[in-house]
């Protein structure tokens, strides 16, 4: 029988007939199926030692990490057992080459798995790197939907620099409140926003009330802790003169964090499933939604452990650091370092934050971008109120999604799901991003951006003033189904002459890109993955409010659609395979 939640060894006998039911072939030489059966449950947990209720996945939490090779075929069978909520996972970083049905974005790629429903993922992941997976319906990812996707080169070969050792850190963000009272506070008039983040959590672990750094600074408790809780700090465990490969996800809701570990120096080598020109620093910023690969080598007093210190940045703070220990082994666990943890740099040092980013530049050989663009959209971001309720909206339209996904209704040419004008691809040239909107026209939408198959696309992402006078925020935005070129970020609006300042020499790939305040961000990406995809702000509540856009190409070349992406229940089924007589 399948064993719950763990890759197995491939039996042909099985995979033939499941290659029968599922409609895809036997893996081509050298690659697996990486099987995986997964039953989604609320449950009780306390993740930062405060019981609460969390989305557990075959009762852990953070989910179980799925690990496969490039080339794999991964297959989730995920069944929703939640009592009153549909469920999709989102596989963050991974393609979904030929598969734009299985990119689990509710009312995009498909419905919403019911209660009591089982829905088969099967994707190819085709490149080396770290990712992770998570929940894209309503706020699930804030409620704990999320876990590792890890995927090493292809059998047989090997990463381009050298490690003894791997230690895997997702890192998120924990609210006490519920995400449905965080989901009704963000549509209530006026807004209850939901505030900063109670804890931090590494792999799911985080200490609220109590801190384990308490005997630096009195003001705080210490933690009185075994070691066996789920808010028991994840412990890097590390071996002296040694170079071990630290991935580092956020599938954070709203945190942008900043990670540093005592007395060591970071060598950053990936970024989002995409090499870059390795570069030294002492601490990384990272948005949620991306991901990145430092190097560290453990020479330092081997008689010493070092603080993991991950504070909040960009947003005015209000979260302690979470906290870990990099344990140099034999020594014991307990014995606390000599110093305090790194101070995380100051949340508004904005040129610090733009100093990291800009100095990310894809490694040496790596694909480059097309030198000139087909068609080029400028997606202006702006805080607004319409009919009262506080949203975002991109070139004044704030995202609704549809009751029906996107890719069934575009194959079937089904013109009533969705709004048919696409939404507006520039804005005014004399809007004023230092002042507030004036929100004039901004309006409810869910048309879509239709761009030619091997279209090459720019996006100019321009971020302006919000409602309040004089803030601008920290936007990370994500795409689905392709990594883009990053080619540029500037200050101000983005304008002709910033042209030549584009980087088309080195410019690093990537599926998720920040837009600092009152900047620019220019990405570049080729049309080429025949589906529909969304394009959005990583920060969970600012999608719930619209923050983000839909593109779609190629979708008459998307082969057969299984049934349960189109519509629900055996009805759906029988009706979809016998409309006359079902
Ligand atoms: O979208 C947001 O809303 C709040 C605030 O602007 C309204 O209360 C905030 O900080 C956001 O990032």
């Amino acid at each position: 029988m399948l064993e719950m939640g763990k890759a197995r060894e491939p039996n042909f006998l099985v995979l033939f007939f499941f290659g029968l039911i599922l409609g895809f072939g036997i893996s081509s030489e050298g690659s697996q199926i990486r099987h995986y059966k997964w039953e989604v449950e609320y449950m009780f947990w306390a993740p930062d030692c405060n019981e609460n209720i969390v989305m557990g996945i075959n009762g852990q939490f953070p989910g179980p990490t799925i690990r496969a090779n490039a080339g794999d075929t991964v297959v989730v069978e995920l069944t929703n057992k939640l009592h009153t909520e549909g469920v999709v996972i989102h596989w963050h970083g991974i393609l979904q080459r030929g598969t734009p049905w299985a990119d689990g974005t509710a009312s995009i790629s498909q419905c919403a798995i019911n209660p009591g429903e089982t829905f088969f993922y099967n994707f190819t992941v085709d490149n080396p790197g770290t990712f992770f997976y998570h929940g894209h319906l309503g706020m699930q990812r804030s409620a704990g939907l999320y876990g590792s996707l890890i995927v090493d080169p292809p059998q047989g070969k090997k990463e381009p620099f050298h490690y003894d050792g791997e230690i895997n850190l997702l890192l998120s963000d924990w609210w006490h409140q519920s995400i449905h009272k965080q989901e009704v506070g963000l549509s209530s008039k006026p807004i209850r926003w939901i505030g900063e983040p109670q804890t931090i959590l590494l792999n799911g672990r985080g200490q609220f009330d109590c801190s384990i750094a308490a005997k630096y600074d009195s003001n705080l408790e210490p933690c009185k802790l075994k070691g066996s809780e789920p808010c028991a700090p994840y412990i890097f465990h590390v071996s002296p003169k040694k170079t071990y490969r630290i991935r580092i996800a956020s599938t954070t809701a709203l945190a942008a964090l900043n990670f540093a570990i005592g007395n060591h120096q970071l060598l950053v080598v990936e970024a989002d499933g995409n090499y870059v020109q390795p570069f030294y620093t002492s601490d990384i910023d990272i948005y949620s939604g991306e991901s990145y690969s430092v190097l560290i080598t453990t020479d330092q007093n081997p008689s010493e452990n070092y603080w993991v210190s991950v504070g909040t940045r960009a947003r005015h703070p209000n979260t302690p650091p979470g906290l870990t220990l990099l344990n140099y082994l034999p020594n014991s666990v307990s014995k606390l370092p000599t110093s305090p943890p790194p101070e995380t740099p100051a949340w508004d040092d904005f040129d610090r934050s733009k100093n990291f980013t800009y100095r990310i530049t894809a490694a040496m050989g790596s694909p480059k971008p097309p030198v000139k663009f087909n068609r080029r959209i400028f997606l202006l971001n702006t805080q607004n109120v319409i009919n009262g309720y506080v949203k975002w909206a991109i070139n004044d339209v704030s995202l609704a999604l549809p009751p029906t996904p996107y890719l069934g209704a575009m194959k079937y040419n089904l013109l009533h799901a969705f709004d048919q004008n696409p939404p507006p691809e520039v804005f005014p040239e004399d809007y004023d991003i230092d002042t507030p909107p004036t929100n004039e026209k901004t309006r409810i939408g869910n048309g879509v951006y239709q761009f030619k198959i091997g279209e090459v696309v720019d996006v100019i992402l321009q971020n302006a003033n919000m409602m309040k006078e004089n803030l601008s925020e920290t936007h990370p935005w994500h795409l689905h189904g392709h990594d883009f070129w990053v080619l540029g970020y500037g200050d101000g609006k983005f304008s002709a002459e910033e042209e030549s300042s584009l980087n088309l020499k080195n410019p690093p790939l990537r599926n998720t890109v920040v837009i600092f305040p009152y900047g620019w961000t220019a990405i570049r990406f080729v049309a080429d993955n025949p589906g529909v995809w969304a394009f959005h702000c990583h920060i969970e509540p600012h999608l719930h409010m619209g923050m983000g856009v839909v593109f779609a190409e190629g979708v008459d070349k998307v082969g057969r659609i299984p049934t349960k992406a189109l519509a629900c229940g055996v009805t759906a089924k029988s009706l979809i395979n016998n409309p006359k007589n079902p």
